[in-house]
């Protein structure tokens, strides 16, 4: 083969398994991607649910001392207030306790009483727990969160939560990991705690947030990111959320993506190797052959076809072998695949048939109603070159067989012409490895077929209580019915050659009798029987 013939191969290889391994790896990193974004998903989802959990007791807390406020003395005497510096200490999350009047006028708080009273907003008719803020508070300095709740009576206690306290407990720096956590109004989106950069999905409106949601997608800046929100139970009007970037893959370590890399240049490596081994075993494979046929290397074996009843040769059926230099004596398994897949098959045909004449003369001489047998393929059919070849030793030999498997029967539709004209030369037509295609049989009727092959498998199963067993006894039924010849190959045992005899089967084919002969071989079995070939010395 010319060198740029051979380098176009190779870059043909290297470019399919280039293909192949990038596929496969592709697949795999989608696969990597998915897991990994989903991990991070669910990442996200539990610290967003910590968070959320920790504030939810927090605040389950302060509305528990809200509800019992119920019956603190709003004219806020001593002992009222003792009850409000009680609550302070217990819980360091308040910073301040106040009582508010109908008027909004905040009458006393933890500190003491107000005298005047300082005016705040009025407070709100319904009883729910409710927020406000971040606000700044007075006394403090600082920002604060108002948490209250008003009385049947209309009058409003409400508690100060400062926001750094809150931001301490709920340690919102240790997930800096996160594009950011964030505690928001749960109407508006603002945020009143922060940890991160706050950005918000584009074209996804998430306010107000009423249940735990999920957001996909580009966010306002400009980034892929993946979101988790979810309102307080006890104060819904507040809401986790936390935010990541949702392409953790172009994250990947490098030591990984350098792991990941070379893994993938060794499977590209191995498999373009592979490629280029079998293609070298195969290139090599068609040029021995076609040396094989130059040198004479192939040759025939003869397998006697045995009348069972009278223990006489009837025929033979042609086999190839191919003596290689090297490896010594190669069955047809070895090399007719790819003959068949060159073409070369064709010229190992002919030269099989030329042979089997010069070699069978002597035998046909003797015996003219002698049996020969060839294995034909759908190619061969097709080949007037082999066609010829057949008619031509047709002439020599009177009863000439090809044997065709179910595959080639059925492959062609001019295979049905062919076959016809083959047989109006007096060739007759078998079907080999009879049972074991998968086609209907019509074609046993439509096609000028003579004699069915059974297939060695059947005979294997004779005794044997397997599920091959009633298909033999069918296969016999069904040829007797259409009125077609039978042989049964790979015969092994007198016990499968007494039941084959005893359903009819008479012509057998197998190793119990004879294997396949070199022509000198079955010339000296023929001479050992000389009632087949009565004149034969
Ligand atoms: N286990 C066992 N095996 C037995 C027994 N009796 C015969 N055989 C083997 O069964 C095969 C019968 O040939 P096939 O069914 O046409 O199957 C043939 C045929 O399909 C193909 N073949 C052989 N020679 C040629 C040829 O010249 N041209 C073509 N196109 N194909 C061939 O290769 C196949 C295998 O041929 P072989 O290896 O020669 O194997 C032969 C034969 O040696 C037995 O009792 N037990």
């Amino acid at each position: 083969m010319p060198r740029a013939r051979l380098f176009a191969k190779q870059l043909k290889n290297i470019a399919f398994a280039w293909l192949i391994c990038s596929v496969v790896f592709g697949m795999l990193l989608v696969l990597l991607y998915i897991q990994h974004r989903d991990a991070e998903q669910l990442h996200i989802q539990s610290i967003a649910q910590k968070v959320h959990f920790e504030l939810n007791t927090q605040l389950k807390e302060i509305d528990s001392f809200l509800r019992q406020a119920e019956s603190l003395d709003v004219t806020c005497p001593q002992e009222t207030l003792f009850r409000l510096r009680q609550q302070v200490f217990k819980n360091p999350a308040m910073s301040e306790i106040g009582i508010v009047n109908q008027k909004g006028q905040l009458l006393c708080n933890t500190y003491g009483v107000l005298n005047p009273p300082i005016q705040t907003t009025e407070p709100v008719r319904s009883n729910e727990l409710r927020y406000h803020g971040p606000i700044i508070s007075e006394y403090m300095e600082m920002s604060a969160f108002v948490l209250a709740r008003t009385r049947q009576d209309g009058y409003a206690v409400n508690v100060l939560l400062p926001s750094d306290w809150l931001r301490h407990t709920l340690d919102l720096q240790q997930y800096s990991q996160l594009d950011f956590i964030a505690l928001v109004d749960s109407e508006t989106g603002v945020p009143i705690l922060l940890q991160g950069h706050y950005s918000l999905p584009l074209h996804q409106s998430l306010f107000p947030v009423q249940r735990p949601l999920q957001a996909h997608g580009k966010f306002d800046d400009g980034k892929n990111k993946y979101l988790f929100a979810k309102p307080i139970i006890s104060l819904p009007r507040l809401s986790v959320v936390a935010s990541s970037n949702s392409s953790p893959i172009f994250t990947v370590q490098s030591t990984t993506f350098v792991a990941l890399l070379a893994v993938y240049m060794i499977a590209w490596g191995g498999l373009s190797y592979l490629l280029y081994f079998i293609e070298k075993r195969q290139l090599s494979l068609k040029f021995q052959l076609k040396h094989a046929i130059a040198q004479h290397q192939l040759f025939n074996v003869y397998q006697p076809l045995i009348d069972a009843k009278t223990q006489h040769i009837v025929g033979v059926e042609v086999l190839i072998r191919w003596q290689h230099p090297s490896e010594g004596e190669l069955g047809p398994a070895y090399f007719i695949p790819e003959a068949e897949r060159s073409g070369a098959i064709v010229e190992i045909s002919i030269v099989q048939v030329n042979n089997a004449v010069k070699e069978l003369a002597p035998l046909l001489a003797l015996n003219p109603q002698l049996k020969v047998s060839f294995n034909v393929n759908g190619q061969l059919l097709s080949c007037p070159a082999y066609l010829a070849t057949l008619e031509l030793a047709k002439q020599h030999i009177r009863c000439l067989t090809i044997e065709l498997t179910e595959r080639d029967v059925l492959s062609q539709v001019q295979v049905k012409h062919t076959l016809e004209q083959l047989v109006a030369q007096g060739i007759e037509v078998a079907v080999d490895d009879f049972g074991t295609g998968y086609s209907g049989l019509q074609y046993l009727q439509s096609f000028p077929i003579d004699l069915l092959k059974i297939d060695q498998s059947f005979v294997a199963s004779i005794g044997l209580d397997n599920l091959q067993s009633p298909v033999l006894n069918a296969v016999i039924e069904m040829a007797t019915k259409l009125n077609k010849k039978l042989i049964a190959e790979g015969v092994e045992t007198a016990y499968q050659a007494d039941y084959l005899l005893k359903q009819g089967v008479e012509v057998h084919q197998g190793w119990l009798y004879a294997k396949a002969l070199a022509i000198e071989a079955l010339i000296a079995m023929v001479k050992r029987e000389p009632s087949t070939l009565p004149s034969y010395s």
